[in-house]
């Protein structure tokens, strides 16, 4: 990890014992996640952890907007998980995550309970799809997408619909998989109800506002 990584991280810190521990567990956790990535040759195996730069952009934007509540699709081993809800647990507020695997979401659940953030979460084994179009409208403080791009313009109206106004859609992977979210950021761009913005960190996050009060 560079030393751009581990000013940010610091600077996110907030100085507390509890805090210096979740940083280092989820630096060992990415680190594990590239190392096992390298070695796994089929795509769907890979862990795919968010980028710590995206990732600590999205800590920041939730305890900036007082988020305390928020949805991801894609649990993957919780890394992305841990993050969200570290700032979220701050407000007491809460983490449904959602994934469609239930050997990857035992292995969240392990390293939720390691960084103290269990109680946080909640780890739903389904559709990411399915469970978005049971949740009520207008529940979510945040959603963050980061599953099967492609299936996302499926998902419509719901990842709108489930936000509160002046809530946060995050989706990941923009930038490095430009042609599988074409789809669903046209569907974006052309919603009167966001406005949106693609930021060149990580792997590249839509981030689109609801709008209204
Ligand atoms: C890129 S990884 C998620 C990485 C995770 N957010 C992190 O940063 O640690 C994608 C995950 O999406 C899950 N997935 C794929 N299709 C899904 C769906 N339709 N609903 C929910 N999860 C899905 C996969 O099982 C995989 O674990």
């Amino acid at each position: 990890m560079s030393d751009t990584n581990a000013d940010t991280h610091a600077g996110t810190n907030a100085g507390t014992d509890a805090g210096t521990d979740t940083r280092q567990l989820l630096d060992a956790l990415y680190r594990d996640g590239l190392a096992h990535d390298a070695a796994q040759e089929d795509r769907l195996l890979r862990r795919r952890n968010l980028e710590p730069e995206a990732a600590t952009l999205l800590s920041v934007v939730l305890q900036s907007m007082g988020a305390t509540s928020m949805a991801e699709i894609g649990t993957s081993n919780g890394y992305s998980a841990i993050w969200f809800a570290s700032a979220l647990a701050r407000r007491n507020g809460r983490l449904l995550s959602v994934d469609v695997d239930a050997s990857v979401q035992a292995q969240a659940r392990t390293n939720l309970e390691a960084a103290g953030l269990a109680a946080t979460v909640e780890l739903r084994t389904a559709d990411g799809g399915a469970v978005l179009a049971e949740l009520p409208d207008a529940g979510l403080d945040v959603l963050f997408l980061d599953s099967e791009r492609p299936e996302y313009p499926h998902w419509w109206p719901h990842p709108v619909r489930v936000l509160r106004p002046g809530g946060l859609l995050a989706v990941d992977n923009v930038l490095s998989h430009p042609e599988e979210v074409a789809e669903f950021r046209a569907l974006v761009e052309r919603s009167a109800e966001l406005e949106s913005t693609v930021v060149p960190v990580g792997k590249g996050l839509l981030l689109a506002t609801r709008l209204g009060t």
